[in-house]
């Protein structure tokens, strides 16, 4: 095993709720008990339908959030131990790249000074230094000539473009990692492959770990070499990406994937097996594993009474799915 750079243990993020303002309602259990671990240089995909946590986890390991419970390791060292200064140094080792680049470009800055300031931030205080590092990280987002792209502002890029300079602005510190949001939800998809490979090439050149994070499996073939499968709030299947796409363990990864759009005309005379309702409130998930009210194989007075371990159905192929210890 590789060296781990992030680890995570018994995660968890609850959002408080209140009503009116002061009566507690209960809690949003947006990561709900999850364990992970990403080698240096390595390249995973967490998946999920919207609402699962995903972006919770994200702002989680970014530490935007603290934790409920749990904790995260970065190269060996406990964030919850972090001093001011030492959780300032860590955002420049972990790149964030946003969802959507128009929301997260401030509008009233042009890009020189989008890519000055995380410099200035950090202390990068010689001006010939941060203007070389500005033109050799727009160089690789493809930004160039950089003369033709420093005066602009977010406004007058096109959406593949604000995210190059979103993912420059990621980039600009010399992170240890990237943390992608579903960098492409919001573009065009003609633009999504080429941003896609655009990450997937800066992370295998600069050795970076990536945690790349999508709603569509579809996306993560060629993007990822390990994915997480998460369902509300917890990670429910990981393993290496062809073992998991080709041969998926748990029901609700083999729901995702049968919903996947596929453009064989013979799809349009069959109904697609895919499960009937939607993914539970967090705020008062159900009892047992959390996919057995939508699971075609729920096993009464077992899935609904106890939550799964992982079980290992294959080699290196985790599944949290009690139809596994049926099989065993
Ligand atoms: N700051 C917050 N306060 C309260 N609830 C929150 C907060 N942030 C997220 N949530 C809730 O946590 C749950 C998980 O949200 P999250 O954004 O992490 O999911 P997601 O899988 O990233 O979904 P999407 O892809 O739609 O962004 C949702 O029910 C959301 O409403």
């Amino acid at each position: 095993m590789s060296t781990p750079l992030l680890v995570a243990r018994g995660l968890h993020t609850w959002f408080e709720v209140r009503r009116w303002g002061f009566f507690r309602v209960g809690f949003v259990r947006a990561v709900d008990g999850v364990d992970f671990s990403l080698a240096k240089g390595e390249a995973v995909a967490f998946v999920g339908e919207s609402g699962c946590g995903k972006s919770s986890l994200a702002r989680t390991l970014l530490g935007l959030h603290l934790p409920t419970d749990g904790d995260v390791s970065f190269d060996g060292q406990d964030m919850r131990n972090l001093s001011k200064a030492e959780l300032h140094a860590y955002r420049a080792k972990v790149g964030y790249v946003q969802q959507d680049p128009y929301g997260a470009l401030p509008p009233f800055m042009d890009v020189r000074r989008i890519l000055t300031e995380p410099l200035i931030v950090h202390g990068v205080k010689d001006a010939a230094e941060r203007d070389r590092r500005i033109r050799e990280v727009l160089e690789e987002v493809r930004l160039s000539p950089a003369d033709d792209f420093l005066p602009k502002f977010p406004h007058q890029l096109s959406g593949g473009q604000q995210q190059r300079v979103v993912i420059a602005r990621a980039l600009i510190l010399e992170p240890e990692m990237i943390i992608a949001d579903e960098p492409v939800s919001m573009l065009d998809a003609s633009v999504r492959v080429e941003i896609l490979n655009l990450l997937r090439n800066i992370q295998i050149n600069r050795g970076l770990s990536l945690a790349f994070i999508t709603h569509d499996l579809s996306t993560v073939r060629h993007y990822a070499e390990r994915i997480f499968v998460m369902y509300a709030g917890r990670i429910v299947e990981t393993a290496p990406v062809e073992e998991l796409l080709d041969h998926p363990q748990h029901p609700y990864t083999q729901a995702l994937l049968a919903a996947i759009a596929d453009p064989d005309p013979d799809n349009a005379d069959h109904q697609r097996d895919v499960p009937v309702g939607e993914a539970p409130s967090l705020l008062n998930p159900p009892a047992g594993c959390r996919f057995h009210p939508r699971c075609p194989q729920a096993m009464g007075g077992l899935c609904d009474v106890e939550l799964p371990p992982d079980f290992e159905p294959r080699p290196g192929h985790l599944s949290a799915c009690w139809l596994h210890r049926e099989q065993e």
